[in-house]
């Protein structure tokens, strides 16, 4: 028979409804895909809910790949400055710290963004411009970038590959100068939270958050310095003499997803397993973490605040977002940091991911006055005043100790 003569009814019947329900799959296959595309693009969260298939498919299961997988690798060019002497720490404009560690983070994570994601925004700490008048700091860092390779080829290639040349180094610091606001995608990294501690031998974190809109979507915290164990509890002296050997946690949440915690590895991801906040049954038995740097929160009011709750254990000082990544796992249970200075405005970078990680494992993270931090606003949390971190159950009594103590000032 002519192919040109074959009429339908001569299809064998099991032929032709086989046909059609393949016809069928692939048209719904594409006009799902299409539908998750554009509500991506238009931001419709209920659509994007409506076509995600599986409950284990993450809405923004790329993002939250290629964030994880660029932490990870700037914590292979982190790690080999801590064990460093000499980590080519320079002074900032606000005679804050920086180190090489510092500016070959920012690069290799910018560089991961821009090649996943070309259209979409980033503020970084860290700007090139003293690197460019100092060609042997630039140098030492272009070294560390080009040796900053996971060892799994799939991962590198997930990543878009290595950076190209010292000058395209540069430009991809600078790449983080987006001023931020609350339209579009932006992401917020901080290469090295806790430079101080990077310094001091103590904690630190590398830390990366997509907001859309203004909203934390995902967010990442690479603590190369924290157990891998979720049920290590804090002790206080679990900021000081910190080590990566053995140690290193990377933790991820999106919103509406929950949070995770994996070993931190020098290859591909490693298994995650859900964290949760401790659900505490007396609060006068919670710790309580704090910064190190008494510049950089109240000592004085948080020691009130922990004597108004009835809490008589001294409280565990330690540097960077691990104290977010520490309460999210339950290894500790409330984080405060009020403001030292009326005039300090907290940046979006030193907070963006912990937040997301901290409310996805059930807890609640607003100011000193109950407000919910902000990230629309700028570089900064303008809006904003201090962080009170503490599960939901107890976070309206950790806020009314803190306002009261606040308020007899
Ligand atoms: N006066 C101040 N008040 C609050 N935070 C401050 C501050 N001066 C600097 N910081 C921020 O505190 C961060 C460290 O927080 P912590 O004390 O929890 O480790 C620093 O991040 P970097 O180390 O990334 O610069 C810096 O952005
Ligand atoms: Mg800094
Ligand atoms: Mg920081
Ligand atoms: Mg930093």
């Amino acid at each position: 028979m002519k192919l040109s003569t074959l009429k339908i009814a001569d299809i064998p019947r099991p032929l032709l409804l086989l046909s059609l329900l393949i016809l069928a799959l692939s048209t719904l296959t594409t006009f799902t895909a299409r539908l998750t595309q554009l509500s991506r693009q238009l931001s419709l969260p209920s659509i994007r809910r409506f076509t995600t298939t599986s409950p284990t498919m993450s809405s923004y299961a790329k993002e939250l790949e290629i964030a994880q997988l660029a932490v990870q690798r700037a914590t292979l060019l982190t790690k080999k400055v801590f064990h460093e002497k000499v980590k080519g720490t320079t002074d900032k404009s606000d005679k804050s710290p920086v180190t090489i560690g510092d500016y070959g983070a920012q690069a290799l994570i910018i560089t991961a963004i821009r090649r996943a994601f070309p259209h979409d925004e980033i503020v970084g700490e860290e700007e090139a411009s003293d690197l460019r008048s100092k060609s042997s700091l630039s140098g030492q860092i272009w070294q560390l970038v080009q040796a900053a390779r996971l060892e799994d080829d799939k991962a590198e290639e997930t990543l878009g590959g290595p950076v190209k040349s010292e000058d395209e180094m540069l430009d991809m610091i600078d790449e983080g100068r987006s001023g931020g606001g609350a339209k579009g995608r932006i992401w917020a990294l901080d290469p090295i939270d806790g430079t101080k501690g990077f310094l001091r031998g103590g904690q630190y974190a590398v830390c990366l958050a997509l907001m859309v809109d203004g909203d934390v979507k995902v967010g990442v915290l690479g603590c190369p310095n924290l157990p891998i164990d979720d049920s290590a509890q804090l002790d206080e002296k679990a900021g000081e003499d910190a080590t990566d050997e053995g140690n290193g946690v990377l933790f991820s949440a999106v919103a509406g997803e929950g949070a995770t915690s994996r070993p931190l590895t020098r290859g591909g991801l490693a298994e995650g397993k859900t964290i949760h906040m401790r659900e505490i049954e007396d609060i006068t038995q919670a710790t309580f973490c704090e910064s190190v740097e008494a510049a950089h929160s109240s000592h004085g009011d948080q020691f009130e605040i922990a004597k108004k709750l009835g809490i008589s254990k001294k409280s565990v000082r330690m540097d960077s977002q691990a104290k977010y990544g520490s309460i999210a796992r339950g290894a500790g249970d409330l984080y405060l940091r009020l403001p030292v200075r009326k005039d300090y405005q907290e940046k979006i970078w030193d907070h963006a991911a912990g937040d997301l990680i901290v409310r996805e494992a059930g807890g609640e993270v607003t100011d000193a006055n109950g407000k919910r931090l902000d990230f629309s606003k700028g570089r900064t949390l303008s809006e904003n005043s201090g962080v009170v971190a503490a599960p939901k159950a107890v976070h309206a009594q950790v806020l009314e100790a803190v306002k009261s103590v606040l308020g007899s000032k």
